[in-house]
């Protein structure tokens, strides 16, 4: 099977905005399963844009994304959702329910018409539920937990939904540093050890850099894809913000305020 055939998502050439508005255009590039992909870039680039056009929440303007062997647009609703689970900024109010029937939530597109949980159902809701250590708060509402551990329910209800491919848009938000790595580390043995591909919106730069397999640099011209240690060979770190506020330290792989 030659490399091409082995990629789960494979973008050429898109363009995405809203209607006429182009925000983002000569976007390219291809993964495999089992990867970490940050896509990092300033306020306003068209990170969650990107992302919800992934997740087919929004139509692209132009060039083609596929999934596997399908065109994004060629999915039925429920191909899609065996195939792509999402977490994105701003979540339905679904916040009366508890930490285990939300997670539930996310096997709603592999159970019957009846919506009855299995046991196979069970046991991909307690892995996840084990998986992000939320046992303890399994049976507590949503509305009573804090953003951060509500940040972790969502992604833990993505992990339910048994997706080969998960997008999550900014998921350490509210995080402190800790929380922080603790959740890109588990969306880390998730791709590689359960084979997922996984593709966040982030500002953590320096944390995408030390634990992401792939980076998508949105920077309006070439939208340079690769290896975080590719790219900071490349110098395409540099280019991200104006360099008289901030410089990129190649040596550490952060950023520094210029004094
Ligand atoms: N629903 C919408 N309709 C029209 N324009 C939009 C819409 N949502 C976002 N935009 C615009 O699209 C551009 C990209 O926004 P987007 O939210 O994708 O950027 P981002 O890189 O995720 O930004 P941030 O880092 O601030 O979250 C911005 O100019 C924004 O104002």
């Amino acid at each position: 099977m030659s490399q091409q055939e082995n990629h789960i998502i494979s973008v050429k050439e898109l363009s995405i905005g809203y209607g006429s508005k182009k925000v983002a255009e000569n976007i390219n590039f291809s993964m495999e399963s089992g990867i970490l992909c940050g896509i990092v870039g300033i306020n306003g680039i068209g990170k969650s844009t990107l992302l919800r056009t992934l997740g087919a929440f929004q139509p692209k303007l132009q060039g083609s994304i596929n999934m596997g062997h399908l065109a994004l647009e060629d999915h039925s609703a429920s191909e899609l959702s065996k195939k792509i689970s999402v977490v994105l900024t701003e979540q339905p109010a679904s916040k009366n329910l508890t930490v285990q029937e939300l997670i539930a939530l996310g096997r709603q597109p592999h159970t019957n018409w009846m919506g009855s949980l299995t046991h196979q159902d069970k046991r991909h809701i307690h892995e996840s539920l084990n998986t992000f250590m939320l046992d303890e708060l399994r049976q507590r509402k949503c509305h009573e937990l804090s953003d951060g551990q509500l940040q972790r329910v969502f992604i833990a209800r993505a992990m339910a939904q048994d997706t080969p491919i998960i997008l999550l848009d900014e998921p350490t938000t509210h995080l402190d540093l800790y929380h922080k790595v603790q959740i890109l580390r588990l969306l880390q043995q998730l791709a590689h050890q359960k084979q997922k591909t996984i593709v966040f919106t982030t500002h953590e730069i320096d944390l995408a850099i030390q634990l992401c397999d792939k980076i998508l640099i949105l920077d309006g011209v070439e939208n340079p894809f690769g290896d975080p240690c590719e790219l900071i060979d490349q110098k395409r770190f540099e280019k991200i913000f104006p360099s008289e506020m901030v410089k990129f330290d190649s040596k550490t792989g952060s950023f520094k305020i210029n004094r």
